[in-house]
């Protein structure tokens, strides 16, 4: 895999300059630049917050070893590096979106689950039953969300997996969209044509992890993906748009592969689970681009989210139980406005810095058609559990960039945003996603590679005797 470190999208201040060679007079402009920096730095980070801010200045600086530098600077075409990343969502991030999540409005997302695919037929190549949704029951259903109960046969009420939390309540009910907007996403294919088809599925019943879905039907929609909507750069003259369309979707494909390498079957006759660091290091580690584009896509959701954030924070978070519904408008208010992630990195990406230029609308035209072609592949996967972090993933994706860049496709920013409560409830979700994998990816991504390192240079050499 190439990296492709000309061209720039965001422009932020100390992008560039690293690997220049250093003459003595250069190294003593750079220790006077460092010392003055450093001063800086401190009346800045106490200005902002005499708390934590110098904690993550330390932090950023504490480990010198090599190798876990090698993801240091400026995470490309963002405006925040590695360190502080990976220091804010440890710290910040990662502990209120996994509360989040877990709250009953965030855990309970719409989507319709049939295979339905528009470009070919399902070839139905995932094996494992773990592909398949587990269903919940009627009674964790949120009450804002319900319909009045349909009779219900005893079996429907139980797991097809065989586990007690069975049953998908397939049932709708439109007082569940009280207070939410029934608006159309230009950016992503519109799921909710046939509002019959449609089931809510409880998330953290189905968790994002191995199903065992591989071969070519996977090969194949990665493919259609990659080829035909968003090729890959380095070509140069694709232009930064295409990029960072590229990078999204690379970046949420490593997400993906970080979930099946963090939460693995080991062992299928014991059904043991556990970490893969093996799929960890082939698949992502060993191409530093599939690493970068995690981080970007992580900070690219990051700042859509706090781009919405007053938004975000006077939505209406119903679904019944006021002291869970309380709890997550508290948790979305710290998510959104957390002054040590406004402190540490106050704009992730600069979205200003796209769609210039006469071409620009007729661009985003072009680029919102890709993504809705991606969103509508997603019907093609062949395995209902990967179908429905496919969907929710890109939807969540679909609702960054509604955010972030019009929601008309006109580039009108003047238009007050709308959501539905769906793209929010995937927005979140995808975050916590991505959180989870930068954070998993930060902690194991070294010791995988040194594992890797050091099984082949263990691998006995065929000449010696
Ligand atoms: C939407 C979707 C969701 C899925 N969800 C799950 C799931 O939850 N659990 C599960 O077990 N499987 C899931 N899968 C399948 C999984 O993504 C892999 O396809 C499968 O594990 C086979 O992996 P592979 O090693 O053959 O390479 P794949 O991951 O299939 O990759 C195919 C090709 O894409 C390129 N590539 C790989 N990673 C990147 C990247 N980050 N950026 C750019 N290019 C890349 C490489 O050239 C690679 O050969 C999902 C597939 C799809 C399409």
């Amino acid at each position: 895999m190439e990296k492709n470190r000309s061209s720039k999208v965001g422009g932020c201040p100390g992008a560039g300059g690293e690997g220049r060679e250093k003459t003595p007079q250069s190294r003593r402009r750079w220790r006077l630049t460092a010392v003055v920096g450093a001063v800086l730095a401190l009346l800045l980070a106490t200005a902002v917050s005499s708390r934590s801010f110098p904690k993550l200045w330390i932090s950023s600086n504490s480990c010198k070893c090599p190798d876990a530098r090698k993801y240091s600077g400026m995470v490309e075409d963002c405006c925040c590096d590695y360190e502080t990343v990976n220091y804010i969502n440890k710290e910040v991030l990662h502990p209120i979106l996994q509360e989040l999540v877990k709250s009953p409005f965030f855990r309970y997302f719409k989507v319709k689950l049939w295979c339905d695919c528009p470009f070919w037929p399902d070839d139905g190549m995932c094996h494992l039953r773990d592909c398949s949704v587990c269903e919940c029951p009627d009674n964790e259903f949120p009450e804002a969300f319900k319909k009045p109960l349909r009779a219900r046969s005893a079996d429907d009420m139980v797991c097809q997996e065989g586990k007690p939390q069975a049953a998908v309540d397939r049932t709708l009910d439109s007082n569940a969209f009280n207070g939410w907007m029934e608006v159309n996403n230009p950016w992503t294919y519109d799921d909710e044509t046939n509002n019959a088809e449609m089931t809510y599925v409880n998330l953290q019943l189905n968790p994002e992890r191995y199903t065992g879905y591989s071969g070519t039907s996977t090969w194949r929609i990665w493919d259609a993906i990659y080829k035909e909507n968003c090729p890959k750069y380095p070509s140069e003259e694709l232009c930064s748009e295409q990029k960072v369309l590229y990078k999204l979707i690379s970046g949420l494909h490593s997400s993906i592969t970080v979930h099946i390498a963090s939460d693995y079957l080991i062992d299928e006759a014991t059904q043991s689970w556990g970490h893969n660091l093996e799929v960890l290091y082939d698949r992502v580690m060993k191409y530093p681009d599939r690493v970068q584009n995690l981080y970007f896509t992580f900070l690219f959701v990051l700042r859509a989210i706090t781009k919405a954030a007053d938004y975000l924070e006077q939505a209406e978070y119903n679904t019944g139980n006021s002291q869970e519904d309380f709890k997550a408008q508290s948790l979305a208010r710290q998510l959104v406005f957390n002054p040590e992630i406004r402190a540490a990195c106050p704009k992730p990406f600069d979205e200003a810095k796209l769609w210039k230029g006469e071409k620009g609308p007729e661009l985003m035209l072009h680029i919102q058609k890709q993504f809705r072609n991606i969103s509508a592949i997603m019907d093609c996967v062949g395995c209902e559990k990967c179908r429905l972090w496919g969907k929710l993933q890109v939807l969540g994706l679909g609702t960054a960039l509604k955010i972030l860049f019009s929601d008309n496709g006109n580039n009108n920013l003047n238009q007050p945003l709308q959501l539905q409560r769906n793209e929010v409830i995937a927005l979140i979700n995808l975050l916590n996603r991505l959180s989870e994998s930068v954070k998993f990816v930060h902690e194991m991504g070294l010791t995988a590679e040194n594992l890797m390192k050091g099984k082949v240079n263990a691998t006995p050499d065929k000449n010696s005797s």
